[in-house]
């Protein structure tokens, strides 16, 4: 058991260090595609970005009960970390997969936004949750995002989206999930 204080300087610690990874990890793969990589520097900023602690509790009815329903993280890119628990499954050539759990590793995942800055070179990953019936697992992300106001755009000469604000971005899921169609329909409702 941890004190506040501990606690709070665990927290801390984690997320600086996944801040600078995620923002390294966002120039490289930029670098990668000789695009800007300074732009992650610039429109990512802390107060920006955000933690996220998950925990599923043990479910008699796993069979029927997703810990976390199929879903795109609508950022750049999310370092998670799981516990031993297991449970996460993304698609991988249209197949659901088991992401093999284990604590000493970084899972990184592409989002919605990296996607379209990348014009399609990055898939933003469809992943999920199952629950398990015998024990809780927890885990923690941490999502790379932009001011609300940043302009998603990609350099290409034949953009697959077209240009929109990450401000929204975020109100269509919004409009989507809690008005329109009830789910997140996310980057197709960008397509030029
Ligand atoms: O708990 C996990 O493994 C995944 C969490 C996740 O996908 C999310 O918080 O968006
Ligand atoms: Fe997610």
């Amino acid at each position: 058991m941890l004190g506040r204080l501990s606690w709070d300087s665990t927290i801390g610690e984690f997320a600086t260090t996944v801040s600078d990874l995620a923002q390294r990890i966002a120039e490289i793969l930029a670098e990668n595609l000789g695009l800007k990589s300074t732009f992650f520097a610039e429109n990512c900023l802390a107060g920006t970005c955000y933690l996220r602690m998950n925990r599923y509790p043990q479910c008699p009815i796993s069979s029927e009960v997703f810990g976390l329903m199929p879903h795109t993280d609508s950022d750049f890119l999310t370092i998670l970390h799981q516990d031993q628990v297991g449970g996460l499954q993304l698609v991988k050539d249209g197949r659901w997969i088991t992401v093999k759990p284990n604590p000493k590793a970084l899972i990184i995942n592409i989002g919605d936004l990296f996607q379209a800055w990348s014009n399609g070179a990055y898939k933003s990953v469809e992943h999920r949750v199952t629950t398990n019936q015998q024990v809780e697992r927890f885990s923690i992300a941490y999502f790379l995002c932009p001011s609300y106001d940043t302009l998603i755009q990609s350099c290409s000469e034949a953009p697959v989206y077209r240009k929109f604000s990450f401000r929204e971005y975020r109100q269509q899921v919004q409009e989507d999930v809690h008005e329109t169609t009830g789910y997140k329909v996310g980057l197709p409702r960008f397509l030029r």
